[in-house]
């Protein structure tokens, strides 16, 4: 058990779960997008330890870029998503694949299809490590999953609680 700021936490999925699923991911994406000269588009802050993992994975060539939303306070979505840090790189007509640790309501992803679109981006496809298809209430398909879960409120491996708990190499729950 852990205990962050006022909430404690239960171990979850372990560390090899978790690098077992992002294997998983990496060879379909890499048989996908191996030649296709793909742009990774991670979106901060939750994705960089994600991010970071298939990008090491991939084989082709790749370029890399991010974007930074936020939407949480404490466990719950302020259903504002704002865009702290947008697009700096010319996308249009790219092929981009989109890096998230977690797709939960599915208001950030609903954001970022608005920005990709005003890019003119050729085409993009979603990669999440978690997805909590309970909380999902949305249209965007997500053609990549490592991990569906149930609608509780997790940590570690990038994901936060007020700031903390993103250094953690295994995932906890909320007890
Ligand atoms: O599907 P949703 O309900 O929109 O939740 C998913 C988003 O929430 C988290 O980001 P957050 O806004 O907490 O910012 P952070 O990545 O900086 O923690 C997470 O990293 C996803 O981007
Ligand atoms: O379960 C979660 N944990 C941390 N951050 C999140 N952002 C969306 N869902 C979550």
């Amino acid at each position: 058990m852990i205990k962050l700021h006022d909430l404690e936490f239960e171990p979850y999925i372990s560390e090899e779960e978790i690098m077992m699923a992002i294997e998983e991911i990496s060879v379909k994406l890499n048989k996908d997008f191996g030649h296709k000269r793909p742009v990774f588009l991670g979106v901060l802050n939750g994705s960089f330890m994600f991010a970071s993992e298939i990008i090491k994975r991939f084989s082709g060539d790749c370029e890399i870029s991010f974007v930074k939303m936020g939407s949480y306070e404490g466990t719950e979505t302020t259903g504002e998503v704002k865009t702290l840090l947008g697009l700096n790189q010319e996308l249009k007509g790219r092929q981009v694949i989109l890096l998230e640790d977690i797709v939960d309501t599915g208001n950030t992803l609903v954001e970022i299809d608005k920005i990709l679109k005003k890019a003119e981006v050729e085409d993009y496809k979603v990669v999440t490590l978690f997805y909590k298809p309970e909380a999902y209430k949305k249209n965007i398909p997500i053609q990549y999953i490592g991990m569906e879960i149930p609608n509780k409120f997790i940590v570690g491996f990038g994901l936060d609680y007020d700031g903390l708990g993103r250094n953690l190499t295994q995932v906890y729950k909320r007890k």
